[in-house]
């Protein structure tokens, strides 16, 4: 938990290596940069994270304004109900029923993998596959597996017509004209950039703007090269890490919509949806919070409340970021991460030497609870990460996206899609909860959850 202890873990390239615990994952992921160690981790990392880079996030901006437009339509279908329940942000719709039985197999997936590490007598899969659990798990890796591979088959039959029609990569494309529209602007949500330092926007001079990739068109491309050496296994496990939403294949509407969906995985999806249920309930329940907020929404869309969030908007955002932050604080998604230690570590707290062979368990949600950085820590305050605040605490004192080199590769994906989800929710409903925080039962699973699940009321706001 102390933070100086934490940054000898995450902060260097000694103990990249996640823990036994992970492997379970395998049967899903397969060997994906979640999991993956040593040269493979990090050739993958070093082609993947440019992918994630703000030029390419940019490109994203129409289809979460789209997205976040179709989910605030539906939250008006519940208004006669008035009492909404979203199953981790997934609701079941007709004309998305793919992506719910995919979501609802990412979470059933989770919970079997959660129980594995419980009961750990479940663990080898000698004995697993004898268990009440294995079947479950195949029907539910087929569902997962069949779409990802859906979803490959279209991308590279797409990627085929494009090159027989001899037309650039839409994103290329996209990105050049990003270059000359000035209504993105140049600041690239630089606060977020004060908490972690990763490898997102680096690279610039080695890769250089044009050969800048999406992820699943990078993916696809490195495939009919040899110079990249990734195999066909190699992709479908990257795809499987990163995707998610494959529901996009029957009703997509743009070849943008179809890649930025796509780029929800596991965490990101789950992990999102999780910090936007947590950020609603936190506003429904301290509404001085939420008025600010909204307040906030009415000087940047002056005039126009709801015409599309640009990504400018999202840079004027900052208390709406403070919001998501202190969301983060105390109800970190990701509730802890471990790492196998290769080699004795001597610790900063005190003489403590963790040695080799031992796991480390490193606790967010413990870590960003300790009065000494935040006073009042079970006090929901986003002025917490008022600039000022946040230079006086130590580094790794706020770790939701992990930190050091192998930190999340979606937190940038993650920051700008919550802010425009949240934007369009709140420029147009009132949410009120009447649970209090230390209500709250938390199941610390894979993903932090609420067990009751996150019960809101929604009021159309009048303006
Ligand atoms: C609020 C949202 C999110 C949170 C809190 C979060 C948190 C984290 C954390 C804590 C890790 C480190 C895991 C570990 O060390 O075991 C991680 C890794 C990762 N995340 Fe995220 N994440 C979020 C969203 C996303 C999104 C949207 C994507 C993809 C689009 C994504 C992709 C990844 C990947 C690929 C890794 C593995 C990186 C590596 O090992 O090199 N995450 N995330």
């Amino acid at each position: 938990m102390d933070p100086r202890d934490v940054q000898i873990i995450l902060g260097n390239n000694l103990h990249l290596e996640k823990s036994s615990e992970y492997t379970l994952f395998e049967p899903w992921l397969g060997d994906g940069l979640l999991i993956s160690k040593g040269e493979k981790w990090k050739s993958h990392r070093k082609m993947i994270a440019p992918t994630f880079h703000s030029s390419i996030l940019k490109t994203f901006v129409p289809v979460f304004n789209r997205n976040a437009e179709r989910l605030v339509a539906n939250l008006k279908k519940e208004l006669d109900y008035k009492i909404l329940e979203t199953a981790m942000g997934v609701q079941k719709t007709d004309e998305d029923n793919t992506g719910y039985e995919y979501a609802m197999a990412v979470m059933k997936m989770c919970n079997i993998l959660h129980l594995r590490t419980v009961k750990y007598w479940l663990r080898p899969d000698f004995i697993f596959k004898y268990s009440s659990l294995a079947g479950p798990q195949k029907f539910l890796l087929n569902v997962i597996h069949t779409l990802t591979r859906k979803v490959m088959k279209t991308k590279k039959q797409d990627f085929l017509i494009r090159q027989q029609e001899g037309k650039q990569s839409l994103y290329l494309k996209a990105v050049d004209e990003d270059k000359n529209n000035e209504e993105n602007g140049t600041d690239d949500m630089s606060l977020m950039n004060n908490y972690v330092k990763d490898d997102l926007e680096e690279n610039d001079d080695i890769i250089g703007e044009k050969k800048r990739l999406a992820f699943l068109d990078f993916l696809i491309e490195a495939s009919q090269s040899t110079e990249n050496n990734l195999s066909d296994k190699d992709i479908n496990e990257e795809v499987n890490t990163i995707m998610f939403e494959a529901s996009l294949l029957a009703n997509r509407q743009s070849e943008e919509e179809f890649e930025a969906k796509a780029l929800d995985k596991i965490w990101g999806h789950d992990t999102t949806a999780a910090a936007s249920s947590f950020a609603l309930c936190l506003l429904g329940t301290h509404q001085d919070i939420q008025d600010k907020v909204f307040q906030e929404l009415k000087d940047i869309f002056q005039g126009d409340l709801y015409r599309p969030v640009t990504f400018r908007d999202t840079i004027e955002m900052k208390y709406l970021e403070r919001v998501i932050l202190e969301t983060l604080r105390l109800y970190p998604p990701v509730p802890m991460i471990a790492r196998t230690i290769r080699e004795d570590v001597k610790l900063a707290s005190g003489d403590y030497t963790i040695p080799a062979g031992a796991t480390a368990v490193v606790v967010m949600y413990c870590i960003h609870r300790q009065s000494k950085y935040y006073p009042n820590p079970e006090t929901f305050d986003p002025d917490n990460f008022l600039p000022e605040r946040c230079l006086q605490r130590p580094p790794y004192s706020f770790i939701p996206f992990s930190a050091g080199p192998r930190s999340c590769v979606g937190r940038k994906y993650a920051m700008l899609k919550l802010k425009i989800l949240l934007a369009h929710v709140l420029r147009k409903y009132k949410v009120v909860s009447t649970i209090k925080e230390s209500e709250y039962t938390l199941q610390g699973d894979i993903i932090l959850k609420r067990e009751e699940g996150f019960l809101l009321q929604i009021e159309e706001r009048t303006i």
